[in-house]
């Protein structure tokens, strides 16, 4: 079949079902994003990912009303900032006020760590005369998910979920005893130079799916040039971004492709059927060129992808 839009859609382990392919929102400002969000629904996308640190939840809201779209056929997802975390009930009633909405479908845990909000050296990211990020380094994120298992009791949110979430992290937040809800999702970097091969075996078995993040390479990425990947492109007469979002919903994993330019925004919902060929050709780029992690802020002392 030659690119066709993406109709596969996910299961979540509360049953409801999610879009594979989701349009990212981290450094869209408030005005890109809103045409952005428009022309992404008017191509077919019914799934939106925001966060409280992208400043820009009013205008995806307010784009997601002004589409006429009814509220119910569209998955919107937004985070629990790091400098959020010790009061959560507040973090999503003040997101949903901005986003003007009576619920999201998705709330995830942005990170598995809390930052000092009493600092007001920055809003999202406090730092320290020293140039350190403030992190409360006595904060658990347990405490923070028994208050999402609430938002999530109260309907106040359909899911909830976690990002960048390792795999001794997660054993730990599944196996603690004050958690009754599974977090459907866990939100993480993931493309042919970082594969998380480990983590998708991990959260298959535990009915978590993987949403990745970053599917393109970010910034000036590096993967829209890689030969393998340009060479695939050329047998699909279609862009190296389509294949690496397409490789992504092969593999299983919903992508969050992030654009604000129109024609991209449309061609990111294409996906072509690859070989199995082509498949194990991308998922084999890392052994050749190596693992590459393009997001790794600094939580002062906490490695947060360290496994051990
Ligand atoms: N949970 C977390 O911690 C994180 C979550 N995310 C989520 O994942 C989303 C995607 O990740 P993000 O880091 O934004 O990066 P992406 O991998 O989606 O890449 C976005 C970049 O690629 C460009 N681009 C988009 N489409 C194409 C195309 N078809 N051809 C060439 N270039 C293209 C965009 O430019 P332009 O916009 O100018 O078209 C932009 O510069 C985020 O927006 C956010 O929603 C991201 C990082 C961390
Ligand atoms: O969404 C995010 N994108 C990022 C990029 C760099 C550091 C943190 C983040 C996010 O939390």
């Amino acid at each position: 079949m030659p690119a066709h839009k993406s109709s596969t859609t996910f299961k979540l382990s509360t049953g409801a079902s999610i879009p594979a392919v989701g349009l990212g929102t981290w450094q869209s400002s408030q005005s890109e994003v809103y045409d952005a969000v428009l022309a992404a629904l008017e191509s077919g996308y019914r799934h939106i990912d925001t966060a409280y640190a992208y400043l820009n939840e009013e205008a995806v809201g307010k784009a997601i009303k002004d589409s006429g779209i009814p509220r119910e056929q569209i998955f919107v997802t937004t985070k629990l900032a790091a400098v959020q975390q010790l009061d959560p009930t507040s973090a999503l009633n003040d997101s949903l006020k901005r986003l003007d909405l009576d619920y999201v479908d998705l709330y995830l845990m942005h990170w598995p760590v809390a930052l000092n909000p009493n600092n007001k050296s920055h809003p999202l990211i406090p730092i320290l005369p020293n140039g350190d990020r403030d992190v409360l380094h006595d904060f658990d994120f347990i405490d923070s998910y028994k208050v999402l298992q609430e938002l999530a009791d109260q309907g106040k949110t359909k899911a909830i979920g976690v990002s960048n979430f390792s795999i001794k992290n997660l054993t730990r937040l599944l196996e603690h005893p004050s958690t009754t809800i599974k977090p459907v999702v866990n939100q993480v970097e993931l493309h042919p130079y970082l594969p998380q091969n480990e983590l998708l075996e991990f959260t298959k078995k535990h009915e978590i799916l993987l949403e990745a993040y970053s599917p393109l390479g970010s910034t000036n990425s590096p993967l829209l040039t890689d030969e393998t990947i340009v060479k695939i492109a050329k047998n699909h007469n279609v862009s190296p971004a389509t294949i690496l979002i397409s490789w992504a919903v092969w593999r299983g994993t919903v992508v969050l492709p992030k654009s604000v330019t129109p024609s991209r925004i449309e061609s990111n919902f294409l996906v072509v059927d690859l070989t199995s060929e082509e498949g194990k050709q991308l998922d084999n780029i890392h052994k050749e060129k190596g693992i590459k992690r393009l997001i790794n802020p600094k939580w002062s002392k906490i490695d947060v992808f360290t496994e051990v």
